[in-house]
């Protein structure tokens, strides 16, 4: 096998639970070297972690992969979406980061989607009806709650803006992740000046937002990587996702990570009204309409271990249904509710428990899919099937990813619910990667997403489609319809 000869670039993916790091050659897309190191984030109602951590985290994943890092001409952050970053007048956070799965701010949510015009008007003024997920409810949800923390704040970031500052010492961020912050409208694609005004957040606190194939910057001195290190963009880690595996339009993706997403590129800008689709932004100049869930890989984990069985000690049979909504729930927008489990005799076995538990976390996912496909038409939200087919009119798989996406019992799952071709893609980490192409774009003067269609990162296993399970289906549907006061729970 050929010496990878570079030049090297650096992808970071920051996540909820961990900071992965690939050195990639921008040649060939070969992964040279590679670093992991976890994040703390808080149980209980609220989520947070500590953005110094993640600082850390990046440079122990960077230490862990020796000396190339001094070799290396280029890097980019994808970032966990959402999460609210507040820092003072030394660049240090106030207090620890609120993340995207912390659901405290829902009635913050209900009360702006209220007093600014209605879900209608957010879908298309700002391409989406924000969920508690978007930084602005958070924003909002510290200003009732810890006013302390908001005087004392003189910058506000997302996740992948405070680690690129870090690199760069630049206040910057990309359409991409700004979209998802509910400030960042996706129609006239600025920060939206009524929303700002209304939750009391001066534009000034925020960071510039680059344009496609802009420089971030370059890394300052003394930091673990060549000064004058080349920094992309970066973006959040569903756009950098997409860009990982050189997204084209009409071709779905299911991710299997601590959040579940589903989500395709668009050259059409998303305005879903009912809320079940994000309008976000792609990392380029067009759009990547997303719906997401709370629950997924850690709350079916959490069953499994409840029930003391390994994740993949699934079996078939019973009538059982289990909505996982272990953190409340996003899609469907249910953010006080709690796991639920129907159907339970005498015969059931662990086996049948946990399965029950990936088909309610997989249910809630493709009951959003066609949705999503929806807002990806052409003709404003009419999936067209035409586009979702290749040439021999054989149905695009559905691209699954994440790290659930290395389980049989996960594959096996979305094959069965969904009736569609799956393919799961050899490369792994797909948001690093995406990250590592955008920088290589940057480098190399090249579209990103092109650069990971030359990395060919979408190739991999193809799972034929299976007949539809409708049974289940249809018991998941009628028990989601007949839980629902359980399911909307009671406010805190
Ligand atoms: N071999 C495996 N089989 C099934 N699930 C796995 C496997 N390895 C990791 N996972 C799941 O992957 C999840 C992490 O996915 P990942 O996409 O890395 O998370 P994040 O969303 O934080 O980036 C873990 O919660 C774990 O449940
Ligand atoms: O909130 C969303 C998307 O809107 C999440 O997808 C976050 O971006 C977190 O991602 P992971 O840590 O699960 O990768």
């Amino acid at each position: 096998m050929a010496v990878p000869e570079g030049p090297f670039v650096v992808g970071v993916d920051s996540s909820t639970q961990s900071t992965k790091v690939l050195i990639v050659d921008s040649t060939t897309g070969e992964i040279v070297a590679r670093g992991q190191a976890p994040h703390t984030v808080t149980p209980g109602p609220g989520h947070e972690s500590d953005p110094e951590q993640w600082w850390t985290a990046l440079r122990d994943a960077l230490d862990q992969c020796g000396d190339l890092v001094h070799r290396v001409s280029a890097i980019s952050v994808g970032g966990q979406q959402h999460g609210l970053v507040t820092l003072d007048a030394d660049g240090r956070p106030v207090r620890p980061a609120l993340l995207w799965n912390d659901v405290r701010s829902a009635p913050q949510r209900d009360r702006l989607v209220e007093e600014l015009g209605g879900p209608r008007e957010w879908a298309e003024r700002m391409g989406s009806v924000p969920a508690p997920a978007f930084t602005v409810t958070k924003w909002a949800w510290l200003r009732e709650h810890e006013p302390e923390s908001v005087a004392a704040t003189r910058a506000v970031r997302l996740p992948h803006d405070y680690l690129t500052e870090r690199l760069t010492g630049e206040a910057t961020t990309d359409r991409g992740d700004a979209s998802g912050t509910g400030w960042w409208a996706s129609r006239s694609q600025t920060y939206d000046e009524r929303v700002l005004e209304h939750v009391g957040l001066p534009p000034e606190l925020l960071p510039r937002v680059l344009g496609h194939g802009e420089a971030a910057g370059t890394v300052r001195p003394q930091l673990p990587l060549p000064a004058g290190t080349l920094v992309a963009t970066g973006t959040g880690d569903n756009m950098a996702a997409a860009v990982g595996l050189g997204l084209r339009p009409g071709q779905p993706v299911l991710s299997l990570g601590t959040s579940g997403t589903v989500y395709s590129v668009s050259d059409h800008r998303p305005a879903d009204p009912s809320g079940t689709v994000s309008g976000f932004a792609d990392a380029g100049t067009g759009w990547l309409p997303l719906a997401c869930t709370l629950n997924c890989t850690l709350a079916v984990d959490r069953v499994a271990a409840l029930l003391n069985v390994h994740r993949e000690e699934v079996s078939t049979g019973g009538e059982l249904t289990m909505f996982p909504f272990l953190d409340g729930e996003r899609t469907p927008n249910l953010p006080y509710a709690a796991g639920l489990l129907h159907g339970l005799r005498h015969d059931t076995d662990s086996g049948q428990v946990l399965q029950a538990a990936y088909d309610g976390a997989v249910f809630a996912l493709l009951r959003a899919l066609d949705q999503v496909l929806g807002e990806d038409g052409a003709e404003g939200g009419t999936y067209d099937a035409a586009r979702s087919a290749d040439r021999s009119g054989a149905e695009t798989p559905l691209l699954l990813i994440g790290g659930g996406a290395k389980g049989t019992a996960w594959r096996q799952t979305v094959l069965r619910l969904s009736g569609r071709p799956v393919q799961v893609p050899r490369a792994e980490e797909l948001v690093a990667l995406g990250a590592a192409a955008q920088a290589a774009g940057l480098l190399l003067g090249e579209d990103a997403a092109a650069v990971a269609r030359r990395w060919d990162t979408a190739a991999g296993m193809a799972y034929p489609a299976v007949p539809r399970d409708e049974p289940t289906l249809e018991r998941l549907t009628s028990a989601l319809a007949g839980a629902d006061t359980l399911l909307r729970g009671a406010r805190p």
